[in-house]
């Protein structure tokens, strides 16, 4: 059973420490469904693995035990073993399996379904269609999400960390405020940690919440909008009909209006002169590992120290709680405005250091690098394809940017900078990039051009 589980997460996409070298040494069940009269058996297991270097992580696989093999669902296959509730068994990932999935769906429906150690949890106000069939999102994911017919998305945790998880906190936190900005929370599930000697350690797993079925990812609508500007020969970025800077703006004024009720809801405080100075110490460390990572970072790292030492003097900095990796790819356009997901903060960082408070302008740092990335992402495609008018494309790529990071500057600050806090944004924005030459070689190798790219424009500002 461990090599079969090995294998499955070595080679899922949610995986995070792609490439490490580790073994299973763990397993242990958070808890099962209720057996139905038909349909397979469902668990919740928490695998624990540990690497070469001795270190480990722990993994949610929610599984479907099934007597038998079943065709439709080969794809899922984890294994065949002798289960201690399920007897000899074909396991497989269960949020494949639609038999599975709605077994969890009629848990969260009515929680006195599942009285064991799985504890599911409603906000109330809200009904479940527990007949909705259920789909698997694909995609480039950290987590698992399956769709519920039209109505509601279940996201199960993958790597998953005892305590309270930031994405349900969140999105808690801002439905309760009536935050017109996030898919509400309908509800989520959790479980007492079945290794901790410690009463009450809770390990939350999913959430389910509301299913934005017609919404736009951001980052697709930003890439359109860039490639009809790259299809009209001598119009500027205003000129075209797939203009984006009107909803940059309004994308600005969403996260402001997020932001505040994360600074009503939330503990908020100003950092010191000697925090600061921290702070510019952690970003000069993270750029000092990338560098053993991106050799080719090493060129940038006096220039980008130097925009780091610039925060270090820094007075009174207000801090509070904030989204922690927001990018286009976690805004979504509805017909009543933008919607923004995914508050887990980056996946790299430990847990404890994502839900720390800290400056709006690293989330709005996120957004700017983010307006850079689409145009040349865009030009990476054109250039591949026939490699003409590279410059004159370079040139209207950066206009795009400039135009859209300015509206959504504009609108989420909601006044001009000072000085200070353009350093302050500076060093944000580089130390993002910075972090986005790491995920890129890890991930997508051949997308390091782009945060390079980045980090060249800022310390050349
Ligand atoms: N409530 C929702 N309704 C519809 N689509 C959503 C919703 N929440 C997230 N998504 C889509 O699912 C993708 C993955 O969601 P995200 O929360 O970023 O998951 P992960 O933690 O796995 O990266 C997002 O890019 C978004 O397009
Ligand atoms: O969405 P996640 O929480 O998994 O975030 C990680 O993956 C993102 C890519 O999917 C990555 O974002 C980077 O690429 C985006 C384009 O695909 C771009 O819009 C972002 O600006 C850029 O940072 C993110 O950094 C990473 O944490």
């Amino acid at each position: 059973m461990d090599s079969e589980l090995r294998h499955f997460i070595k080679n899922a996409r949610w995986f995070a420490s792609k490439g490490r070298t580790f073994q299973v040494t763990g397993v242990r069940r958070a808890g099962t469904l209720p057996l139905p009269d038909e349909g397979p058996g469902v668990a919740i297991d928490l695998v624990e693995i540990t690497f070469a270097e001795g270190d480990s992580e722990l993994y949610q696989l929610p599984l479907a035990f099934r007597t038998g093999p079943d065709d439709r669902l080969e794809h899922a296959l984890i294994g065949v073993w002798d289960d201690p509730d399920f007897g000899r068994s074909h396991v497989y990932d269960a949020i494949h399996d639609r038999e599975a999935m709605s077994q969890l769906l009629a848990s969260f429906a009515d929680p006195s379904l599942s009285p064991g150690a799985l504890a599911f949890h409603r906000l109330p106000g809200s009904q479940l269609d527990t007949s909705a069939i259920s789909s698997p999102f694909t995609g480039e994911q950290s987590n698992s999400s399956v769709a519920f017919g039209e109505d509601s998305l279940l996201k199960l945790f993958r790597k998953v960390t005892p305590g309270v998880n930031p994405d349900v906190q969140v999105h808690r936190v801002l439905t309760e405020a009536g935050s017109e900005h996030v898919a509400a929370l309908l509800g989520w599930l959790e479980v007492n940690d079945p290794d901790s000697q410690t009463t009450g350690s809770v390990i939350q797993l999913g959430m389910l919440q509301q299913f934005l079925r017609t919404a736009s990812d951001g980052w697709e609508l930003a890439q359109a909008s860039v490639r009809n500007l790259y299809a009209e020969a001598d119009l500027h970025a205003a000129e075209v009909g797939g203009d984006f800077a009107g909803e940059s703006e309004r994308l600005g004024e969403a996260l402001a209006e997020v932001h505040e009720v994360l600074a009503e809801k939330f503990p908020v405080a100003t950092r010191s002169p000697d925090e600061m100075a921290e702070l510019a110490r952690s970003m000069r460390a993270r750029l000092d590992a990338a560098i053993e990572v991106v050799p080719d970072l090493a060129e940038h790292r006096a220039g980008l120290s130097a925009i780091f030492d610039q925060v270090a003097g820094f007075d009174a900095v207000a801090v509070q709680r904030i989204h922690g990796d927001l990018h286009l790819g976690q805004t979504l356009r509805t017909a009543k405005g933008w919607k923004i997901v995914d508050f887990e903060g980056e996946p790299a960082r430990p847990l404890a250091e994502r839900v720390l408070p800290d400056s709006r302008w690293r989330d709005v740092a996120g957004m700017l690098r983010s307006f850079d990335y689409a145009a040349l992402a865009v030009a990476r495609i054109f250039a591949g394809s026939d490699g003409t008018g590279e410059t004159q494309r370079d040139y209207r790529g950066q206009e795009w940017t400039l135009r859209n990071r300015s509206a959504f500057l504009r609108a989420c600050a909601g006044r001009e900078l000072s000085d200070d806090e353009q350093l302050l944004l500076d060093a944000y924005e580089a130390d993002k990039a910075v972090y986005e030459c790491v995920y890129e070689v890890r991930n997508r190798p051949s997308w390091l051009p782009i945060p390079l790219a980045g980090i060249e424009r800022i310390v050349n500002r």
